[in-house]
């Protein structure tokens, strides 16, 4: 008998529409009733996940394979908590801006957790909490944030095509080639809202 295989990255990915209380950015913000995510929505707007092994990053074939596929030549690794990181205040206030970047913004929490905020088709946040193992893929053009959770650490691996390009373009943007090009893959859709700015 054939079964269909538990899709384990629920462990450490969890995605959910948010509340739009002024309340500390590192509590979770869930709407009352919780309303989740599936991973096929998160698809729907380019989101990629996977779950992979962040004791063995360094041997993992896995993420060599994505790693190849994709064409991430440039990796490092970027740890957000006040000791590890320069200029720690300025760039959580910066990360919890909402922006875009004209490349996919590639991450892969190796330790710690932490949030990554994007737009949905008709505007509302949809909150990933990304724990050790996640590694996703926001697409260029995506409209989003970032915050550490209530643990207040990551150490994220960051992977890039090439030289990487970390620049946030704070909204609104949309007049970048990189925006058009992900509100025409993504949010175009027959369906699916718009969510271009009226002063585009
Ligand atoms: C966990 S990596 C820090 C966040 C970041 O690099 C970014 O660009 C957020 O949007
Ligand atoms: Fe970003």
């Amino acid at each position: 008998m054939g079964s269909i295989a538990k899709d384990d990255r629920a462990e450490v990915i969890q995605a959910w529409y948010m509340d739009d209380s002024d309340e500390d950015q590192r509590l979770p913000h869930h709407r009352d009733p919780k309303e989740f995510v599936s991973f096929e929505k998160l698809d729907e707007l380019g989101v990629l996940s996977w779950r992979l092994d962040a004791d063995n990053y360094e041997t993992d074939p896995a993420l060599k394979k994505i790693r190849e596929d994709r064409g991430y030549t440039y990796m490092d690794f970027c740890e957000v908590c006040p000791e590890k990181l320069p200029n720690y205040e300025e760039k959580i206030k910066n990360f919890y801006e909402e922006h875009l970047h004209t490349d996919e913004e590639i991450r892969y929490c190796v330790a710690g957790s932490g949030y990554f905020d994007v737009r949905d088709h008709d505007e509302s946040w949809i909150r990933i909490w990304v724990k050790k193992g996640a590694l996703i893929v926001l697409p260029a053009g995506i409209y989003h944030r970032f915050t550490l959770d209530t643990n207040n650490y990551i150490k994220a691996m960051r992977l890039f095509v090439g030289e990487p390009v970390w620049t946030p373009y704070n909204r609104p943007h949309d007049h970048l080639p990189a925006r058009k090009q992900y509100v025409e893959n993504f949010l175009e859709k027959e369906g699916a809202g718009r969510a271009v700015d009226a002063a585009a």
